[in-house]
């Protein structure tokens, strides 16, 4: 398809040179795009097919980059930017030194406000909204664009009860699609749908109790119905939402049909939509399918046990226990703070809680952690997901600070294990009963196994291992990154003691003490960042005891990593084989 009109628009400008009735083309010819750089590089699809008349009709009738459009989570931004100057850099979308898979400040004037994490649109747009009044801007308008899913949030929810009592030249604009990557939970998604079937007495529509004035729900693949709608929007003063229903997928069939799947779902044929298989490797089973498998096995032998995700039943593999005990798993929605207490309020009970969450968005949840779960010891346990560097989706989504925030926190006990086995070891060991919470975090991506056996063994909390003895130098490793340095140690070919830690927390003091006895270096190897990690407790630990001894700590640097793959990110980043190596030669 020739993009006839697309090729025309550098900006904004461009499009509103043009008259409306082409818009429809446009939107036709920026799908068509979207689809077919997703298909060839990768990266999220569903929620910017499905926003792509709301893109078109949003910069065409908004003053756009003085407007303010603010994106919640940015996944569904693609047209966003297709729009805004990045469509001649697009195919470099989520790969080192490209454009990033979110908006950016530093990219784009255009991206008003940095995203990755859901639900911070409102509380932006009011921000942003209240200064352009304070400075005596009257005219400029604010809109955040949110969906259904992160709406349904706690922040969100801040945000509108403060704008509520504002004067703010806000429009919320609700894309309700019905779906966040899994299926939309809760009671206000039932309200959503039964306002989408035209059940809503006046009295009930919580958006104006909330003060907002209310438009909706319109059509948001019906270009011309959004324009008419944003002009009459732009002509009222004071916070206003605007409810729109789109299909998540919109204009790719099997995108439309299997809507999970089509969030992000890799290379596909641009054409039948059919996704292609990873040939390499690809036997190996997924760490999240690990924890997945183990939790559904486990709780089929212990009705104590519960599971709990904010809003990734699928990216956790929590799924599979929800699938099978459905009133035993909870998808509490985007809601991180809540599956916290939530948790530590089931843990009271005496029920056995494993609550998944990925590294990056446990960020969100830290007080709960401290005030209502560790403070009062109780036995949750944390399946953290995604630890250490993600890749593509960059700076937002490493999991890199879990380590220095969670060694902080009295009565945690913080595992890292290096493979399947001891991911589902430690589950096992935390199904039997324990005295304080426990987390334990694992990378992205796939294990060292094909299989997953049911012979399950008793970690003992806090027992490190020496998978190698040596002299001179021993190797320290945490988690994921046994694999790295056990190739290091392969390739120098010397004799390197390496030792799996397992535990951040406590530390293994017995065997690090055995260790100062017999050699003269230590290194430490953690995927996360340095400052504040695991090789720094080493480091405090030994160093009063064992002052002869030479530690280096290896991790990653003080900076936010940006966006790559996995493997050019930690070589980029001076966790590669090679730099494993080369401190090691050091010696
Ligand atoms: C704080 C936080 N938790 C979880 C996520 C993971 N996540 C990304 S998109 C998404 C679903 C968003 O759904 P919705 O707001 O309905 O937007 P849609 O994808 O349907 O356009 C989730 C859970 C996130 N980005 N941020
Ligand atoms: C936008 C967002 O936050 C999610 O879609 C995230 O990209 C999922 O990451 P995984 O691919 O690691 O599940
Ligand atoms: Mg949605």
């Amino acid at each position: 398809m020739k993009a006839e009109y697309l090729e025309n628009i550098n900006s904004p400008e461009d499009l509103r040179q043009l008259s409306q009735d082409k818009l429809t083309l446009v939107a036709q010819e920026l799908r068509h795009f979207i689809i077919s750089m997703v298909s060839e590089y990768g990266g999220h699809l569903g929620a910017s097919l499905g926003s792509v008349e709301l893109t078109v009709a949003l910069h065409y009738v908004f003053n756009t980059p003085d407007d303010q459009l603010i994106w919640d989570v940015g996944h569904q931004a693609y047209g966003h930017k297709i729009l805004t100057g990045r469509r001649n850099t697009f195919h470099t979308n989520r790969q080192f030194g490209g454009i990033s898979g979110f908006p950016s400040r530093v990219e784009s004037p255009y991206d008003t406000f940095g995203v990755g994490h859901s639900s911070t649109s409102i509380s932006a747009a009011l921000g942003m909204a209240i200064a352009s009044e304070l400075e005596g801007n009257l005219e400029r308008q604010h809109i955040a664009v949110i969906g259904d899913a992160s709406i349904a949030s706690g922040m969100a929810f801040e945000g509108l009860n403060h704008a509520g009592v504002s004067s703010a030249n806000l429009l919320v604009i609700l894309n309700d699609n019905a779906i966040g990557i899994d299926p939309s939970v809760g009671a206000l998604k039932n309200y959503l749908t039964k306002a989408k079937i035209g059940y809503k007495p006046k009295q009930s529509n919580i958006i104006e109790a909330l003060n907002f004035t209310y438009v909706g729900p319109i059509d948001g693949h019906d270009i011309h119905a959004l324009i008419k709608a944003f002009e009459n929007l732009k002509k009222i003063k004071g916070p206003r939402f605007l409810h729109v229903m789109t299909k998540k997928g919109k204009g790719l069939k099997p995108a439309e049909i299997e809507q999970v799947k089509y969030h992000a779902p890799g290379k596909f044929d641009k054409i039948t939509g059919k996704t292609f298989q990873n040939k390499t490797d690809d036997k190996k089973i997924k760490y999240q399918d690990v924890f997945g498998k183990t939790i559904l096995h486990l709780a089929q032998h212990d009705e104590k046990i519960i599971g709990v995700t904010p809003a990734m039943p699928t990216g956790s593999s929590l799924k599979y226990m929800m699938d099978v005990f459905p009133d035993r798993a909870f998808d509490v929605g985007i809601a991180e703070q809540h599956a916290v207490t939530f948790s530590a309020g089931m843990a009271t009970r005496g029920f056995k809680v494993f609550c998944t969450i990925y590294s990056t968005f446990f960020q969100r949840a830290y007080d709960q952690l401290i005030h209502d779960v560790a403070l009062q010891n109780l036995p949750v346990v944390f399946c953290v997901d995604r630890a250490g560097i993600v890749g593509k989706d960059g700076a937002t989504h490493h999991g890199v600070f879990d380590i220095a925030f969670l060694k902080a926190i009295p009565n945690l006990i913080v595992a890292s294990p290096s493979c399947a086995k001891d991911l589902k070891n430690l589950l096992y060991t935390a199904s039997l009963g324990i005295k304080q919470p426990l987390v334990i975090r694992y990378p992205r991506g796939k294990s060292d196994v094909n299989d997953l056996n049911i012979d399950f063994e008793n970690i003992p909390m806090g027992e490190a291992v020496c998978l190698k003895e040596g002299e001179d130098v021993a190797v320290l490793s945490l988690g994921k990154m046994r694999k790295s340095v056990s190739k290091a140690i392969e390739y120098i070919g010397k004799s390197i003691g390496h030792y799996d830690m397992r535990f951040v927390k406590p530390l293994d003091t017995e065997i690090l003490d055995e260790i100062a006895k017999t050699y003269s270096k230590i290194i430490t190897v953690e995927d996360a960042i340095v400052s504040g990690g695991f090789g720094e407790s080493v480091k405090s630990y030994l160093s009063t005891k064992h002052p002869q001894i030479e530690i280096v700590s290896m991790g990653l640097p003080d900076v936010f990593i940006p966006h790559g793959d996995t493997k050019t990110l930690l070589d980029k980043y001076g966790l590669g084989v090679k730099d494993i190596i080369d401190e090691i030669q050091k010696t």
